[in-house]
């Protein structure tokens, strides 16, 4: 199996050495613009191969997508990461144009790739991937849904002082502030965690989950890298292992959940197909308003880009 990643910066970067750490593939390319910096990461993630015990082979290219040719998977995080003050949305302009030339390379040499859009603003940029690839929606999709849940499942732990391997949530949704966590499909080993925790305690960690991002980049300057690069590896596994694992993630929805023609976040089945099902779940009324909230401020983003020419 061949893995291509597209942007060795910091996301890009963490997700090639967990596939290699985790010998999700046996060949792990990284590609990026700058000279030299996709060889060097590359390089520094073989070296600890013998110290780590794995046998991926990790190669880097400076802009070369011949040495990406005929990937089975290719992770695309190339672009600009927000800096504190901006909103996701703020990136599009520059990152739309990365994306788009990116997925044309990836195209070129790698036809049959399935697609995997990190890139920011996620919805948006994973609709530029579809539309620069013509590939359909289940093999042309994005990330936000496994790091959104993991950092509502690690509040969660941290507040119940449990393990958070013991924590199984869902959310849906645009990857912005209008996500929509679903306290009721969330779980303890099982236990409905309303059962568990008050309500007050957990309003106020689905709010602090909807801004998990924007907490991030303002400690550091930028935003996260270790969660989003695992949970995107997390998703190439399922790919290339065919494990049919149960993910939230963004796609384009084609009347489920009521919804057309807009890029949110549901939960799927992951395989060797890419997404092998959507599945719909009976929402509430309430969570069927978030869900409307949601989709009305993707589609404005939508509209920008499909401006933007
Ligand atoms: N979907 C998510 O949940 C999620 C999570 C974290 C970050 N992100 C997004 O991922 C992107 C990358 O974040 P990061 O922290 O790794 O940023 P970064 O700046 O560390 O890395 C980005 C890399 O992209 C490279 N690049 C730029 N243009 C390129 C091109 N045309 N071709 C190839 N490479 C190119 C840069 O040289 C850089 O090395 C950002 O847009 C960020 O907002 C998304
Ligand atoms: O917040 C960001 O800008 C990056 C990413 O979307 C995240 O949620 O960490």
């Amino acid at each position: 199996m061949k893995v291509t990643v597209v942007g060795a910066g910091n996301v890009g970067a963490t997700c090639a050495d967990v596939l290699a750490y985790r010998e999700v593939a046996n060949e792990i390319v990284l590609v990026d613009i700058k000279e030299g910096l996709a060889e060097g990461k590359s390089l520094d993630i073989w070296q600890k191969a013998p110290i780590d015990l794995y046998d991926s082979r990790t190669i880097g290219a400076t802009n070369d997508y011949s040495k990406s040719a005929n990937s089975d998977v290719v992770v695309i995080t190339s672009g600009l990461p927000r800096k504190p003050g901006m909103s996701r949305d703020d990136l599009i302009g520059t990152n739309a144009g990365i994306v788009k030339s990116v997925t044309e390379n990836i195209i070129k040499y790698s036809p049959r790739a399935i697609i995997i859009v990190v890139s920011n603003p996620l919805d948006v940029m994973t609709y530029q991937a579809h539309l620069t690839s013509k590939l359909p929606r289940t093999k042309v999709f994005g990330m936000a849904g496994i790091l959104d849940t993991a950092r509502y499942r690690a509040f969660l732990a941290e507040a119940l002082n449990v393990s958070p391997k013991d924590i199984q949530a869902m959310l849906l949704g645009g990857h912005g502030d209008t996500m929509v966590p679903l306290p009721r499909y969330t779980t303890v080993a099982g236990i409905p965690v309303t059962e568990l925790i008050d309500k007050d305690k957990l309003n106020a960690i689905l709010e602090r989950t909807k801004v998990g991002g924007g907490e991030l980049v303002k400690l550091m300057g930028t935003s996260a890298w270790y969660a989003p690069g695992s949970a995107a590896a997390q998703m190439v596994e399922a790919i290339v292992k065919d494990q049919r694992r149960v993910f939230p993630v963004c796609i384009r929805l084609d009347g489920e959940y009521g919804i057309k023609d807009c890029y949110l976040g549901v939960p799927v089945i992951l395989g060797k197909n890419g997404i092998e099902r959507v599945i719909e779940l009976d929402l509430n009324s309430e969570e069927r308003a978030l869900m409307e909230s949601s989709r009305k401020a993707v589609r404005e983003v939508m509209d920008v880009l499909e401006n933007l020419g």
